[in-house]
């Protein structure tokens, strides 16, 4: 593709020429040019890319697009924000994928992933090709394949979409996380249906302010249209229950509709029998009631799957197809999983790494036990300091046991996350310090009496260990069946 082509149909009013070469590729990443590539000079938090220009010229690049001008042989175009001109550049380069799509995006603190997968359930159900992107990564069909972040940058964002479309996929579903919002990653994406969760402590070391943070979210909202390029209406399916969602009500040009448990609300759901392989509720719709149950544990997943049932509706499924889909749900990765290998107490792996989803978690556990609930978790490094004492708070007071260990230390010390845990803690006794997460799980499972219930959070479908620099395969799921394993022949 020529230069000028890309750059006349990605920015809007640029008329300048500086050079006409032929554009193969695009990259952002100086140690990733290929020949041919347009290289996209980033100034981020670590690195500063413009200063990494020569470097892309070595390894190929043909022209640079950068936001002050650069000492170059090669076309530099120089743009208010190279962030979002990386978006639009990658929306054009990869023709529009978005607008070939039916796209819903799903944001707020916990539940996206969920929610993702509930809606990919009725859409499947409904005989309708997906593509799905997010934590866990990017299914088409049976293929999954990993990605780098919740929501990758927008080339690999819009390189995802072209797959999905050239592969026959009618209805894209993808988590849009705040740093992704801030950072314009989804800015091409063009939107029909915006989902907001919930709103609780998070990510404080990025956003600084819950206040900043909410901002974050409310982009996503306010970047809605009224109506999408093919002329049809927008979505903004908001839970009534948090007070965060009149913020998003405020700014939106998408229709609003709302679901919840506790307010009025267009989809909600009613007489809830919590069980530990589900839930069994009447899902209330504009259509009417329908008696389901949901194969996912927990009061919280009936918000994801209100929230999925909406964002299906309004798209044309009809509700007994949505009650339909829902009920049959496969397991989602890491996500309130049961551990089975032969013991006769429930041993759950959760993905619980926010105060809020870690009580949440540690209720429901409560209410599917009359035994002791046994929790093993922790909190990651270069992560927010802010949350540790609550999380560490919430699982001594959720569990009637809590052993804190590692979740991807990464860059910090294990010894210094574990103090920023436990330190405003009065007395506390019902808790222990095992770092070494294999210990930890192994000493959870072998004190666990057949009564009792053991939690394993904050790492889910995860599996690796980040320590330091270093990168261990590790996954809970085979953990805790190694520690059943060797309980048993202790017992034997
Ligand atoms: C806070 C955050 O999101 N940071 C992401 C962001 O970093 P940044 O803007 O500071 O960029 P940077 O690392 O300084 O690099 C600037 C530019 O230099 C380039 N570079 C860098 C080195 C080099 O030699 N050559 C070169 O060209 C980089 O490719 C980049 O274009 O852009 C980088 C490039 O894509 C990401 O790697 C980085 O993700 C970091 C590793 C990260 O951990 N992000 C997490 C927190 C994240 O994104 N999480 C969200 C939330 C998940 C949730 O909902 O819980 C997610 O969507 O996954
Ligand atoms: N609606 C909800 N409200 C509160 N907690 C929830 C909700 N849904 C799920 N959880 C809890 O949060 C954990 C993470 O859920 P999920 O992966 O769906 O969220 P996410 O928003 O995608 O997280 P991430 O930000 O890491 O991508 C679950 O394992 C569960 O413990
Ligand atoms: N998307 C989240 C995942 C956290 C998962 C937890 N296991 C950790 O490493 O802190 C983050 O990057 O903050
Ligand atoms: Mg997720």
């Amino acid at each position: 593709m020529k230069l000028s082509t890309l750059l006349q149909q990605a920015i809007p009013f640029y008329t300048a020429v500086h050079g006409e070469v032929n554009v193969t590729g695009i990259s952002m990443d100086s140690r990733k040019v290929s020949e041919g590539d347009l290289f996209v000079c980033i100034k981020g938090l670590q690195h500063d890319s413009h200063l990494y220009a020569a470097d892309a010229e070595a390894n190929g690049a043909v022209a640079i697009i950068a936001e002050r001008p650069l000492a170059s042989t090669l076309p530099v175009i120089v743009v208010d924000d190279s962030r979002t001109a990386l978006a639009q550049l990658a929306d054009a380069f990869f023709q529009s994928p978005t607008n070939q799509l039916h796209l819903t995006g799903v944001t707020g603190t916990n539940g996206k992933t969920t929610t993702t997968y509930l809606i990919d359930a009725i859409y499947t159900h409904a005989g309708i090709r997906t593509g799905t992107l997010g934590t866990t990564g990017l299914k088409v069909g049976d293929s999954l394949q990993a990605l780098p972040n919740t929501t990758p940058e927008s080339l690999t964002l819009q390189q995802a979409f072209r797959d999905m479309v050239d592969q026959q996929v009618t209805a894209g579903i993808m988590e849009v996380s705040s740093h992704a919002l801030v950072t314009g990653r989804t800015r091409g994406c063009q939107f029909d249906v915006a989902i907001f969760t919930n709103l609780t402590q998070d990510h404080l070391d990025y956003h600084q302010t819950l206040t900043a943070y909410q901002d974050a979210k409310r982009l996503l909202f306010a970047s809605l249209p009224a109506k999408t390029k093919t002329g049809k209406p927008t979505f903004a399916i908001l839970n009534v229950d948090d007070k965060a969602s009149a913020g998003f009500r405020d700014v939106t040009q998408g229709l609003v509709v709302t679901y919840g448990l506790e307010n009025e609300a267009d989809f909600s759901a009613s007489q809830l029998v919590l069980k530990s392989k589900g839930t069994t509720f009447n899902l209330k719709t504009p259509d009417g009631f329908f008696a389901m149950t949901l194969p996912l544990a927990g009061k919280f997943n009936v918000y994801n799957a209100l929230a999925a049932a909406a964002a299906c509706f309004v798209n044309g499924i009809d509700s007994r197809t949505i009650a339909e889909g829902l009920e049959n749900v496969p397991v989602i990765p890491g996500r309130f999983e049961l551990v089975n290998a032969g013991q006769k107490f429930p041993v759950i792996v959760d993905y619980a790494h926010t105060p809020d989803s870690l009580k949440n978690v540690l209720d429901t556990a409560k209410e599917l036990t009359e035994g002791r609930v046994i929790v093993v978790c922790g909190c990651g490094g270069d992560r927010d300091r802010t949350k540790r004492p609550i999380m560490a708070k919430n699982a001594v007071d959720g569990a009637d046991y809590a052993i804190f260990t590692n979740d991807n230390p990464r860059s910090e010390s294990p010894e210094q996350i574990f103090t920023d845990m436990t330190q405003s803690f009065k007395g506390e006794t019902a808790f222990e310090v095992i770092s070494d997460r294999r210990e930890a799980i192994t000493k959870a499972i072998h004190m666990a009496t057949d009564s009792d219930l053991v939690l394993i959070a904050g790492k889910g479908h995860e599996t690796y260990q980040i320590i330091g620099k270093d990168t261990f395969h590790f996954d809970d799921r085979e953990e805790a069946t190694m520690a059943i394993q060797t309980r048993d022949q202790n017992e034997n």
